[in-house]
C-alpha cells in the first residue's frame, strides 16, 4: 500500500509517517526543505523516540521528494496512492493545492486526502483550493473518486535539536480522529485512527483546549521571559491562568456539546500535564508562532472568546487578556509576527486586532481586550 505525506516535519515524521508506517504503508514524503528530503533518500528510514521513555521506532519504507523540483515523480506517486496526507501548516495548504490538484487529476484510482493541520475544516480548505485548480471534467472525475475527509491531530512534537536531522522525538500520547460522513470509498484500515461521523466536537474540543492551553502559556510565557512552555507553567500565575483560560473555553464546549463537567476537567488536567512533560523542550516561539493566523475569527483565542459572549453574555476576561499578550508577541524570526508589529504600528492594537480577527472596534471582545492593552 502506498501513501503521499505532504509536509516531512515534526508532525509529518513524527506522527502521520510513523502511524502510516505501522500500518504497512510505504510513504513518499514531499517537501521543500532538500536536506529532508535527501537524508530521507539516502537513509530510507529515520528514527521516532518516545520522550521519556527507551522506546523508539525504526520508520521504514519511506521516501522523498522535492515539491518544486521533482514534478512529474509527485504526480506519479499521487496517482499510485490510497492515501494523501498532509502536515503543512495551514497557510501552505494553498500552495500544495496546484500540484495536488495535477496529480488527482491524472489519478485513475480511488482515494482519500486528509489534512492533518491545526484547524476546523482543514481538509475541506484544502480540497476547495484543489478545485480552483481542476477543470470542470477533472472536479467531475475527482470527485467521483476522492474523498476528502475532515480530521483533528493531536501529539506534542517540539522542534528537534538532533544531530541525525530525520531524527524526531514526541510525546507518547496522540490522537488522530478522521471524519467519515464524507467518506464514499473503503475507510483505510490505519493503526491509530478514530473515525467518527461528525468530527466537530473532536476537533473544537483538542483545538479548543489543547491549542488554546499552549497558546496561555506561549504567548504570557513569552510576556514574562519565559522560553519553554514547562518554564511557562511553572510560574504560578501563568499556570493559573492558563487554567482560568480553559475554564472559559470548556465552558463554550461543555454548553454547545453537553460534554460532562467533571470529565472536561480531567482532559483539561490531563493537557496540562501533557505541557508539563519534563521530557519535552518546547519553545514558546514554536508553539506562539504565526500570532496572525492564531487571532483568526476561527482559531484558538478569538473564537471560544467570541462564543463565551455569544453563549455566557459575559465578558471572556482570561481569553482577552492572552489575547492583549498575542498582540505584543515579538519575533524577529516569524514573518507573521513582524507583520503583526507593522500592523499595530500603522493601525494600532484595537485597530490591528479588529482586522485580524474581523470584528468592529465596538464589539464587547474587543472592549474586554482593550482593558489588558491599557
Ligand atoms: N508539531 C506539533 O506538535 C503539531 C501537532 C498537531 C498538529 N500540528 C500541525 O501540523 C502542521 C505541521 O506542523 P509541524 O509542527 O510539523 O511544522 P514543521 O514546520 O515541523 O513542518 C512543516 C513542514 O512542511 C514543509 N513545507 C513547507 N512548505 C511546503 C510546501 N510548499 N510543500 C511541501 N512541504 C512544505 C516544511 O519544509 C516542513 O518540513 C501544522 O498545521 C501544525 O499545526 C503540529
Ligand atoms: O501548530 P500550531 O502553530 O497551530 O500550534 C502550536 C502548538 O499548539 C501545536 O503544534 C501543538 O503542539 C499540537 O497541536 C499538539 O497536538
Amino acid at each position: 500500500m502506498k501513501a503521499v505525506h505532504f509536509g516531512a516535519g515534526n508532525i509529518g515524521r513524527g506522527f502521520i509517517g510513523a502511524l502510516l508506517f505501522q500500518s504497512n504503508y510505504e510513504t513518499t514524503f514531499v517537501d521543500v526543505n532538500t536536506e529532508l528530503i535527501d537524508e530521507l533518500n539516502k537513509k530510507e528510514a529515520y528514527r521516532v523516540e518516545l520522550a521519556g521513555t527507551e522506546d523508539y521506532m525504526e520508520v521504514t519504507n519511506v521516501s522523498g521528494l522535492n515539491s518544486l523540483n521533482d514534478e512529474e515523480k509527485v504526480i506519479e506517486a499521487i496517482t499510485e496512492a490510497e492515501v494523501i496526507t498532509t502536515a503543512v501548516g495551514p497557510n501552505v495548504l494553498p500552495m500544495i493545492a496546484p500540484l495536488l490538484a495535477k496529480g488527482l487529476g491524472e489519478k485513475k484510482s480511488t482515494g482519500l486526502v486528509i489534512a492533518c493541520e491545526n484547524m476546523v475544516g482543514g481538509t475541506e480548505t484544502l480540497k476547495n483550493h484543489v478545485y480552483e485548480n481542476l477543470d470542470e471534467e477533472q472536479k467531475e472525475w475527482v470527485s467521483d473518486r476522492i474523498s476528502f475527509p475532515n480530521a483533528a491531530v493531536d501529539r506534542i512534537v517540539p522542534n528537534q535539536n538532533q544531530e541525525d536531522p530525520l531524527t524526531v522525538m514526541v510525546e507518547p500520547y496522540y490522537e488522530w480522529v478522521v471524519e467519515t460522513s464524507s467518506v464514499t470509498s473503503e475507510l483505510p484500515d490505519i493503526k491509530g485512527i478514530t473515525y467518527v461521523d461528525d468530527l466537530t466536537p473532536y476537533i473544537e474540543r483538542k483545538l479548543f483546549t489543547v491549542n488554546t492551553g499552549h497558546a496561555v502559556a506561549a504567548y504570557l510565557g513569552k510576556y514574562n521571559g519565559h522560553h519553554t512552555i514547562k518554564e511557562a507553567l511553572e510560574d504560578v500565575k501563568i499556570k493559573n491562568k492558563t487554567q482560568a483560560a480553559l475554564g472559559e473555553s470548556g465552558g463554550v464546549l461543555i454548553e454547545k456539546y453537553g460534554f460532562n463537567t467533571e470529565k472536561h476537567q480531567e482532559y483539561i488536567d490531563t493537557i496540562i500535564s501533557r505541557f508539563e512533560n519534563p521530557d519535552l523542550s518546547d519553545e514558546v516561539t514554536r508553539v506562539g508562532r504565526g500570532p496572525i493566523r492564531k487571532l483568526g475569527p476561527k482559531d484558538r483565542l478569538v473564537r471560544p472568546a467570541l462564543e463565551y459572549i455569544r453563549l455566557k453574555n459575559e465578558e471572556p476576561v482570561h481569553l482577552a487578556e492572552v489575547i492583549a499578550a498575542a498582540l505584543d508577541y515579538r519575533n524577529e524570526d516569524d514573518a507573521e509576527a513582524i507583520e503583526l508589529e507593522g500592523m499595530i504600528r500603522k493601525k494600532g492594537k484595537v485597530g490591528a486586532f479588529c482586522e485580524i480577527a474581523e470584528i468592529n472596534e465596538n464589539h464587547p471582545l474587543v472592549k474586554a481586550v482593550e482593558k489588558h492593552i491599557n
